[in-house]
C-alpha cells in the first residue's frame, strides 16, 4: 500500500442526510477567519474534489473539515463542503459534526446535557446535546440569524410560467415555492421531479431575483429551492412537509435545518408563527427536524429571527481516504448520469 495522503473521516448522517467529518490528515487552510478559510477551500478545490467527487464521494455526500476555532468562545470549528457550495452554515451538517465530536470522544460528553459552542463559516452556533449512555441522542442548534428577504415575489421560469415565491436566509439562501401549487404531495416517489424542477427554479431565481445578504457580501446566490408543504396545527404544534432541491440535482434526505430556519423566518414575517410555537418539518423519507424561534434580531436593516433547530444523527463508519500516486484521477470525476438533474 502506498499513498501521498491519508485523510481520516468519521462518517455520519443526520435524519438521512450524509455529513461526513474529516477528523485528521488535513492541515488547516490559510485564512484569518473560518469564513476566509472556507473561501480558500472553495477556491482551491483540491480537497473538495478529493472527498466529494467519485470514486470517494458522490452527489449524496457532504463533508465537513474540522479546523481549530478562531473565536475564543468556540470549542471546535468546521468548514462545510456540499456538492456545489461551501456554505456559511448547514443544519444537517452541524448536527453530524456535533454528534461525531461527542460520540467519538473528540470533545468530552456530559450526560444528560452537553453544551458546545461551534464556529461555522457563517458565525458562532450554540449547541445543546441530549446525551445518554455515551450517545448524543438529540442535537439542538441555535442557528445563524435568519430572515425573510422577499415575500410573494414573481418569478418567471421557462416552461413553468410565472411562480409566486418567497426568498429567505436560514444560514443558507432559499427560494421557496408552495409544494401543492407545483402539484406535489411531497411523497418519496416525487424526489426526481422535485430535484429537476428545484434546480430550474433556483437557477431562474439567481438570474431574475438575485440574493443579497446584508452582512455577508460574498454570499450572493440562492443555493436551494424549498418545496414547502402546508402548515398544519397538531396537538404537538405546527407540522409541515419539506423537500429541498440541492445543486446539481438531488433532494435532501433530511428536512434541511437551514430551510426550516428560513421557513420560520418567513412564517414569522407573515405573523403565522410566534415565539411560543414549535414547527416540525418532515422530509421525503419521513425524518423530522423540530424548530422554534428563540427571539428576534436584525441582520443589517432586516428584521430577523433567532432560530433553534433540533434533530438526530448517527455515526455510520470510519474511512481512511488515500491517494495512490499512480491513480490517473487524483481529483476524481463527475458524470451527468448522477451529477445533475436529468
Ligand atoms: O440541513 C441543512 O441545512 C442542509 N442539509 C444538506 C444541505 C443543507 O445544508
Amino acid at each position: 500500500m502506498r499513498s501521498t495522503k491519508t485523510i481520516h473521516v468519521v462518517s455520519a448522517h443526520a435524519e438521512g442526510e450524509v455529513g461526513d467529518v474529516i477528523v485528521g490528515g488535513v492541515a488547516p487552510p490559510p485564512g484569518e477567519t473560518i469564513w476566509e478559510q472556507s473561501r480558500w477551500i472553495a477556491g482551491d478545490g483540491t480537497l473538495r474534489n478529493f472527498v466529494l467527487n467519485e470514486p470517494r464521494g458522490g452527489v449524496f455526500r457532504h463533508v465537513n473539515l474540522l479546523v481549530p476555532p478562531k473565536h475564543p468562545d468556540a470549542d471546535a470549528a468546521f468548514i462545510i463542503m456540499e456538492p456545489e457550495d461551501t456554505p456559511p452554515m448547514s443544519g444537517s451538517n452541524s448536527i453530524c459534526v456535533s454528534t461525531v465530536l461527542l460520540d467519538s470522544g473528540i470533545l468530552p460528553m456530559k450526560e444528560p446535557i452537553t453544551e458546545l459552542t461551534l464556529e461555522a463559516p457563517g458565525g458562532i452556533v450554540r449547541v445543546r446535546a441530549e446525551c445518554r449512555n455515551g450517545k448524543a441522542e438529540r442535537i439542538f442548534v441555535q442557528n445563524l440569524p435568519s430572515f425573510a428577504e422577499r415575500l410573494n415575489a414573481k418569478l418567471e421560469v421557462e416552461g413553468l410560467g410565472t411562480l409566486t415565491v418567497d426568498t429567505a436566509y436560514g444560514g443558507d439562501s432559499f427560494v421557496i415555492v408552495d409544494a401543492a401549487a407545483m402539484g406535489f404531495r411531497l411523497s418519496p416517489d416525487e424526489a426526481h421531479d422535485i430535484a429537476k424542477l428545484g434546480v430550474r427554479i433556483t437557477n431562474a431565481a439567481n438570474v431574475a431575483l438575485g440574493f443579497h445578504h446584508p452582512e455577508n457580501p460574498d454570499w450572493k446566490h440562492f443555493s436551494f429551492c424549498l418545496f414547502a408543504g402546508p402548515v398544519e396545527r397538531t396537538g404537538e404544534g405546527l407540522r409541515t412537509g419539506a423537500a429541498v432541491a440541492i445543486q446539481p440535482g438531488k433532494v435532501d434526505r433530511s428536512p434541511t435545518g437551514t430551510a426550516l430556519s428560513a421557513r420560520m423566518a418567513v412564517l414569522h414575517a407573515r405573523g403565522q408563527m410566534k415565539l411560543e410555537d414549535r414547527l416540525t418539518a418532515v422530509s421525503l423519507i419521513g425524518s423530522t427536524f423540530s424548530g422554534r424561534i428563540l427571539g428576534t434580531t436584525t441582520v443589517g436593516d432586516r428584521a430577523a429571527v433567532l432560530p433553534e433547530i433540533s434533530g438526530r444523527a448517527w455515526i455510520t463508519g470510519t474511512h481512511q481516504h488515500m491517494l495512490d500516486p499512480s491513480d490517473p484521477w487524483p481529483e476524481g470525476y463527475r458524470l451527468t448520469d448522477t451529477w445533475g438533474a436529468r
